[in-house]
């Protein structure tokens, strides 16, 4: 089988957690090959981002037609596109070469506060990229943003979906790493144009959390690339996130990256319980099995009605 490929249009994080590097770890991590587009260098760390240096639209459209001429990716996610000049670029490239499986993750603000999204770019990244997205990941501030309405609970999230939906892009996905309300679960919701399907998670209690977004749509991009649904691509993020959040480590002064090796040694983990033991009684079977759950973050999935 050829080996699935995916390709990252985004910032460079200087501090390695967010962003292409990100990206990057995260694809390898789950057996993609990784390539990258740089649409503008960050001077970041944990503490903060201390400057941003866009790329000129030349370099930006001569990174991706070098890719396009010879390396076609199975999927791509956007992440920092900076300015409104930048996301047209990129809309005519991905059209141009017929790129398919696009995850557009709308980034607008690091944690800290920086600004990695032109104001007046978010009609452009409403206008030109969104219909070309196969999923579009915002958070809540993002999907706020986008759909010009306030979120404050589950129906006026659905109805924020709702309104992203209709920009032409074929799912939206809210996250609710930043759902203030909700202080046990992180729960993120998925909407096609008819169902809603919402994904939980136990909350974990970490400033630990730099780069979640980044993480999340590399993999729901990883797993389009290797043929994956999207209920599926989501459901993968969802434990790989979890497990990266749950294991942080512990690097620098400020909110630390998210640990891009962690789903990998929860696998081999349960690889371990499943083959260890040798004993098949149901009752020890049954605990194995709930324990295996838990590594995973015990992703609850659950259809909602229209509310
Ligand atoms: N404290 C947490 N515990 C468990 N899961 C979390 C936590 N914070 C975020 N998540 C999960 O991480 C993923 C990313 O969500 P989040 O809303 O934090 O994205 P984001 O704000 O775009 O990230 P970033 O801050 O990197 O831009 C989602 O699946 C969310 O549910
Ligand atoms: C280059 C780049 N891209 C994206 C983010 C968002 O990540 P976070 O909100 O966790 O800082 C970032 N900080 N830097």
């Amino acid at each position: 089988m050829p080996i699935p490929k995916a390709l990252t249009i985004a910032g460079s994080d200087s501090g390695g957690g967010a962003g292409i590097q990100a990206d990057l770890k995260t694809f390898q991590e789950l057996g993609v090959y990784g390539m990258s587009a740089i649409t503008a260098v960050t001077a970041q760390n944990t503490l903060g981002v201390q400057g941003v240096y866009p790329m000129s639209t030349e370099a930006i459209e001569r990174q991706l037609a070098s890719i396009g001429e010879d390396l076609t990716p199975d999927a791509l996610k956007t992440g920092m596109l900076f300015s409104g000049e930048i996301i047209r670029m990129v809309a005519a490239s991905i059209t141009k070469f017929a790129w398919e499986r696009v995850v557009v993750d709308p980034v607008m603000i690091a944690k800290g506060g920086a600004s990695l999204l032109q104001q007046e770019a978010i009609d452009t990244m409403v206008g030109v990229l969104l219909p070309l997205a196969t999923v579009v990941t915002p958070n809540i501030p993002e999907a706020e943003a986008l759909s010009g309405m306030r979120i404050t609970d589950t129906a006026s999230r659905q109805q924020a979906a709702k309104r992203i939906h209709q920009y032409g892009c074929k799912h939206v996905m809210i996250k609710g790493g930043h759902d203030e309300a909700d202080i046990d679960h992180a729960k993120d919701l998925l909407y096609d144009g008819e169902t809603f399907i919402e994904f939980t998670s136990r909350r974990l209690v970490t400033r630990h959390t730099h780069g979640t977004g980044c993480t999340f749509a590399a993999v729901i991009t990883s797993g389009l690339a290797q043929g994956l649904s999207i209920g599926d691509a989501v459901q993968l993020a969802k434990r790989f996130i979890h497990a990266a959040i749950a294991e942080p480590l512990h690097i620098g002064g400020g909110h630390g990256p998210t640990n891009h090796w962690a789903y990998g040694h929860r696998l081999r983990e349960r690889d371990e319980r499943l083959n260890g033991g040798g004993d098949r009684e149901q009752e020890y079977v049954v605990r194995r099995e709930f324990e295996i759950d838990t590594l995973f973050g015990n992703i609850h999935v659950q259809t909602r009605g229209d509310l």
